[in-house]
């Protein structure tokens, strides 16, 4: 039985003052006991949070990390700093990374096998330009993404995985994926990881992310395969979090 997740992702939003009254004003209220709820949050805030979330149901999540142990990688933090304040999850080859900072298959392969190492559960990102929709390339695309970020990542270790799927039109637009082409899409990346784990496949939650708001989530986690959201925009707002929490 795959426990739901439903991660928000604050990208880069709130101040460490805002994130905490975030907290303040949500913690009593996150109390859906069958889902994992986590917040992703912007490197200087995490600690802060770790700490303001002692005792509640929240994990706490950054949204990148370097795959290097230490060095020379100015701006960069790295798997063992974050393991030091508790960090729960890493996001990992968001699409918002692969465009606008060059993340490649390569290093988000590492980044997943270096977090697994520290024990950091990875959220792997990946999904469809809408090129790339309109071309029939989703579900080849969505295989690359996988088999390339899943890469030297043990049997032991699979179900630590959160897979994301998360088509690039979807992302704060507005246009949802229907559930139905979510639950598809996630199917068949199920399938593409079971092609590498075999029946270990069942154990790993996979997410739909794309303009989940209060209003369609409770419709896309009726699906069959979808074990979660990964959300942006809807977040961000301590009400919408709360209902998508409790969804
Ligand atoms: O990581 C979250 C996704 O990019 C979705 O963002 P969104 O909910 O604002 O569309």
């Amino acid at each position: 039985m795959r426990k739901p997740i439903i991660a928000g992702n604050w990208k880069m939003n709130k101040t460490i003052a805002e994130a905490l009254a975030f907290v303040d004003d949500v913690k009593e209220r996150v109390n859906n006991e069958n889902v994992d709820a986590v917040i992703c949050a912007p490197f200087i805030a995490l600690k802060d949070l770790k700490e303001a979330t002692k005792g509640t149901d929240i994990k706490i999540g950054a949204q990148n990390m370097h795959f290097e142990e230490s060095g020379a990688f100015t701006g960069e933090v790295s798997p063992g700093m974050l393991k030091e304040i508790g960090i729960d999850y890493v996001v990992i080859g968001h699409s918002e990374r692969r465009e606008y900072f060059n993340e490649t298959n390569e290093t988000v392969n590492k980044k997943v096998v270096k977090a697994l190492e520290h024990g950091i559960d990875p959220i792997l990102c990946c999904g469809e330009t809408l090129e790339q929709r309109e071309a029939g390339e989703t579900k080849a695309h969505c295989k690359i993404q996988i088999e390339e970020g899943l890469k030297n990542v043990a049997k032991e270790d699979i179900s630590k995985v959160v897979i994301a799927y998360e088509p690039i039109w979807a992302i704060g637009t507005g246009k949802t994926a229907t559930a139905e082409d979510a639950n598809d899409v996630i199917s068949y990346i199920r399938e593409v990881v079971a092609g590498l784990y075999g029946e270990l496949a069942q154990d790993v939650r996979i997410q739909y992310g794309g303009s989940v708001k209060p209003s369609n989530v409770a419709e896309i986690m009726a699906q069959s395969d979808i074990d979660g959201a990964l959300v942006g925009g809807a977040s961000l707002a301590a009400d919408d979090y709360v209902k998508l929490v409790n969804f």
